[in-house]
Order: C-alpha cells, then structure tokens, then sequence
C-alpha cells in the first residue's frame, strides 16, 4: 500500500456530472482527483447523446428526402451506413478515445487517474495501491449500466447494449429489440430507415411508458409507418441463438432476428463502490441526496446515480449544485418541477415537467389542453412529416402550467417556452396575453392554452 495522498476532493466517475464537478473545483483552486476507469465524459460522449443523435440526423435526412415527392419532385434515397459509422467513429467519439477531454481536466488544475476507485471509509478512496484522503469530502458520479434483464437464455449470446449499437460500423439485415423506452425507439427508427427489419418487444401496454398517452400513440404511428414492428404487452421468457436470435414471448410467439439490443432500463452503479464504509446501503437502487446533492457528511451525489432522470442536462444541474454547495457559493438548491426532456424520434418528442396522469394523482383541479400539430397553420402548411401535438397540463387552483408536451417537427426545441412557463410558474393569464409568431410551429401554443377545459 502506498502512503496516503492528502487532497481536497475526490470525485469517482468522469462521466457528464463527474467531468463538469471536478473541471469547475479545480478551476476554482481545490486540490482534486478525478477517477475514471474507462473514458473521461462517459457514457453520453461514447455511447449515448451524442452518437444516437448523430444517427438520428442520419435518420431524419433520409426520411425527409423520401418526402420530396408530392412536395417538390422526384428522389432516389441509398441509405448508406459508412458515412454514419464514420461520423461516430471520428467526429463524435475521436475512436472511442478521451484524450481531449483528459487534458481539459488537468489543463484546468485537476489530477487525473485512470482505475477503478473504491471508498475505504469517510473521506477515503483508494485506487489500486494508491489511498486518498479527501478533506472538504467525496463526489459520487458512476452513472449506470444497461439493466440485463434474467431472461432464460439471454446471459451468453452475443445480445447488444447500446453500446454496441452505438459502435456498429455496419447495420444487420433485423433487429429485435428489447425495451421500447427511448433508447428502444430512437435506435428502432433510426436503424429501420436505414433498412433494417426492427421488431420492438415492450413489457408495458405502450411505448414510451413514462411519457403521455398520445406521445406514445405518435411514437407507435411513426414506427410503424418507418416499417418497425412493434409488439407492447409482451415479455421474452426464452432467448436462444443460433447464428440468428429467436426470442420466444409470453403469449407463445416467436421473433428471429439477426441480432438483439437490450434496452430495457438502467441500473445505477453503486454494487461494488464500497458505500457500507460510509454508511450508505450498497444495495440501494439510487443515492437519495438532499436539496445540495449531499448524501451523507462529506458526499455528494450527482447525476444518474441520483435516480432524479437519466438525463445529461441533469447531472449537469446537479453537478452544479454541489459545486455551489462544495465552495461555499449558496444559490438555489435542487428543484426538479420544471424537468425536461426530449425523445429525439421524427417527431422529436419534448416534454416538461408533470404529465396529465402525474397532475391527477396530486393535483385536486387539473385542467389540459390538447391541439394535434396537423390542426395549427404550421403543421398544416409542413404537411408530411407533420405528426406531433401539443398539451398542456394547468393546476387551475394556482392558474400555472405544472406539465406539457410538445411532439412534432421542432418539438425538442418547442418545450423550450413550456419550460419556461413551468419553472418561472408563469400565470396562464399572462401566457393568453403573449403574441406568437406566425405561422410557427410554437405558435400552437396559444392554441393549446385556450383549448384548456
Ligand atoms: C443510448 C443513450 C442515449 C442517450 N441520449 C440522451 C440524450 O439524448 N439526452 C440526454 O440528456 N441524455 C441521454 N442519455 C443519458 C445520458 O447519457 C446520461 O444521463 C448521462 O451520461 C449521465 O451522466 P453521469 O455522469 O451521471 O453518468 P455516466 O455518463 O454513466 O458516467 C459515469 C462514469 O463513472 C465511471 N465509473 C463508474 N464507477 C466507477 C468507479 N468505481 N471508479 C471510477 N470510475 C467509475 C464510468 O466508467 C462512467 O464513465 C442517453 C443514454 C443512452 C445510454
Ligand atoms: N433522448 C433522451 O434524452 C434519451 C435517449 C435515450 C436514453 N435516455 C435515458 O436513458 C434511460 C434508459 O433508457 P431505456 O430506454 O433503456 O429505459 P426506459 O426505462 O426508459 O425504458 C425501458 C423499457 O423497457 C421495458 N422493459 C423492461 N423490461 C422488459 C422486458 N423484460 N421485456 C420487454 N420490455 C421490458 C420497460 O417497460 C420500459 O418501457 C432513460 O430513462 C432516459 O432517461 C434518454
């Protein structure tokens, strides 16, 4: 063992929330040490975000040049996947190598160290033979892992996680796929229009299960018109591979595909960290935290680990409260009302804060609104591609919007005002009074409001 390094802050995992927590304590003057033992920024660098994303603006071009005839002439489309592996492989990823972001982390002061970190105890890490003592106290970051689910006969075949996914350079002739969250739908659409025959299994009664009805009534619509196959209250109970997947489902039907993509959930990676030194349960499925991120005396927690939504926005926030919070700084504690989110199919999917079901179940008077993006001088002028709609969830008693979704063309950047509306609680008067640009696709807005009841 080597002697005992005196440092101010430890920070374990260099994902989103651990890169942005350690970059901005040793900017501001700390003595800390980063520990990562795979690639510096994690999984939405990699394999997350920004590749999928990538992918999608591969998905989107190719879709909306199918849709030049009857809008203006004739097209040919050859999907080709080499460009978009390339652009993963050298733009997004740099070849799945994080030197870049290694030396914007020591470029700002910090100490970089590359292994598995383990905690020994209140302010303690140690990191193969190296031990360290971390005064001011410990950042938890270690993101999560693809949930496997114990399905007979899955552990041992060669099944994808979106890390493979991510990584393919060339596509499958069909792919089955579990799980039709969003990472199920974004890479079924995406791979379906560049020809793959997609089959979505999904547990639940819909896809897109956490979201509103008609979010995944849209997302089933456009699916399906992209030529996925989407199968909703079903469930695997056998998994066999032979070359080729046959997975076999509750209700006795069979699906074969060349390869298989788990996308069933995520799992916070807490196992093996050593929480019980701390007194934290290693069994728990998140770190509950307070309002400044702390999850015990000297621990913060930030971003997937925390349970609050997978999101990157979201271990960007929580990073920042806990450096607030580290440095003494005050400012606003955690406040997750006004959370948003976006699936990013054609249409993208935004959402913010409560859906109606959410509303009820709390709320004494909830009133929505609902305009389908078809009936708004916009959708109606965008014409094919035009699917999407926008609701609006209002607590009538406090005369505020707590929840809204915006699906259409623009609708990742249409809930950017609903956002707004939410977290500023912004009175619906003063939202009927606002003038909307025509003919927007935001503009239904002021739609969606009036046709609150
Ligand atoms: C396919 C996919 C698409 C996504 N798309 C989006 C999107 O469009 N928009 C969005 O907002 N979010 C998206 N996400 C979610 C986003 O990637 C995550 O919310 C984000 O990466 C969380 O950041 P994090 O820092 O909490 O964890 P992570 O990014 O998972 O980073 C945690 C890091 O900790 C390291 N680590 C773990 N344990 C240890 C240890 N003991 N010692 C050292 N290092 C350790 C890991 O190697 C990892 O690098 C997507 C996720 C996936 C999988
Ligand atoms: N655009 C984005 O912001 C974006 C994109 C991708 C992922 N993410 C984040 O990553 C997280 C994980 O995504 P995800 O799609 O894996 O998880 P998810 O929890 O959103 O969806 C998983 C789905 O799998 C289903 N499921 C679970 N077990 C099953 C089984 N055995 N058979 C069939 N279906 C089963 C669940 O019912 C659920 O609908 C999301 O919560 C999201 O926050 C965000």
């Amino acid at each position: 063992m080597g002697d005992v390094r005196n440092v101010d802050v430890v920070v374990i995992g260099l994902g989103v929330g651990g890169e942005e927590a350690a970059g901005r304590l040793a900017s501001a003057g700390l003595d800390v040490v980063g520990v990562e033992h795979n690639l510096v920024g994690g999984e939405c660098p990699y394999w997350g975000c920004i590749p999928t994303k990538m992918m999608v603006r591969a998905g989107s071009a190719l879709a909306e040049a199918r849709r030049i005839p009857g809008l203006a002439g004739a097209s040919t489309v050859e999907p080709d996947w080499t460009p978009v592996a390339g652009r993963v492989r050298d733009e997004a990823t740099d070849d799945w190598n994080d030197k870049a972001a290694v030396d914007r982390l020591t470029g700002k002061g910090g100490t970089f160290v590359r292994g598995r970190a383990t905690i020994t105890g209140p302010g303690r890490v140690r990191v193969g033979e190296q031990e360290y003592a971390a005064a001011r106290g410990l950042v938890l970051a270690t993101g999560t892992v693809a949930v496997i689910p114990p399905i007979d006969g899955l552990a041992g075949t060669p099944y994808w996680t979106n890390r493979d996914a991510v990584e393919a350079a060339t596509l499958p002739g069909s792919l089955i796929i579990l799980g039709g969250g969003a990472i199920g739908c974004e890479f079924a659409q995406v791979f379906a229009r560049f020809g793959v025959a997609v089959t979505i299994i999904e547990g639940s009664g819909r896809i897109l299960a956490m979201e509103e009805p008609e979010s995944s009534e849209v997302a089933t619509g456009v699916l399906t018109a992209d030529g996925v196959t989407v199968r909703t209250g079903v469930r695997a109970t056998h998994v066999s591979h032979d070359g080729a997947f046959t997975v076999t489902l509750t209700d006795g039907s069979t699906v074969t595909g060349d390869r298989l993509l788990v996308a069933t959930g995520r799992a916070a990676r807490l196992g093996d960290l050593g929480l019980e030194t701390i007194g934290l349960d290693p069994g728990a499925r998140f770190l509950s935290t307070d309002d400044r991120m702390r999850a015990a005396d000297r621990v913060w927690a930030v971003g997937d680990v925390t349970g609050n939504g997978n999101f990157t926005h979201m271990a960007m926030y929580e990073a920042d409260i806990a450096v607030r919070d580290i440095l003494g700084q005050g400012g606003p504690g955690a406040d997750y009302r006004a959370r948003p989110r976006v699936t990013f199919l054609d249409p993208e999917i935004g959402a913010v804060g409560l859906t109606e079901q959410q509303a009820r179940d709390t709320l004494t008077d909830v009133r929505v609104g609902h305009v389908p993006l078809s009936a708004t001088s916009r959708g109606f002028v965008h014409g094919p591609g035009n699917e999407g709609f926008i609701k609006v969830v209002a607590d009538h008693e406090r005369g505020v919007l707590v929840g809204a979704t915006t699906a259409g063309p623009a609708g990742g950047e249409m809930i950017g005002a609903l956002a707004v509306a939410v977290h500023a609680e912004v009175p619906i008067s003063t939202l009927h009074s606002q003038i909307w640009a025509y003919p927007t696709f935001h503009r239904g807005i002021g739609d969606a409001l009036k046709a609150l009841a």
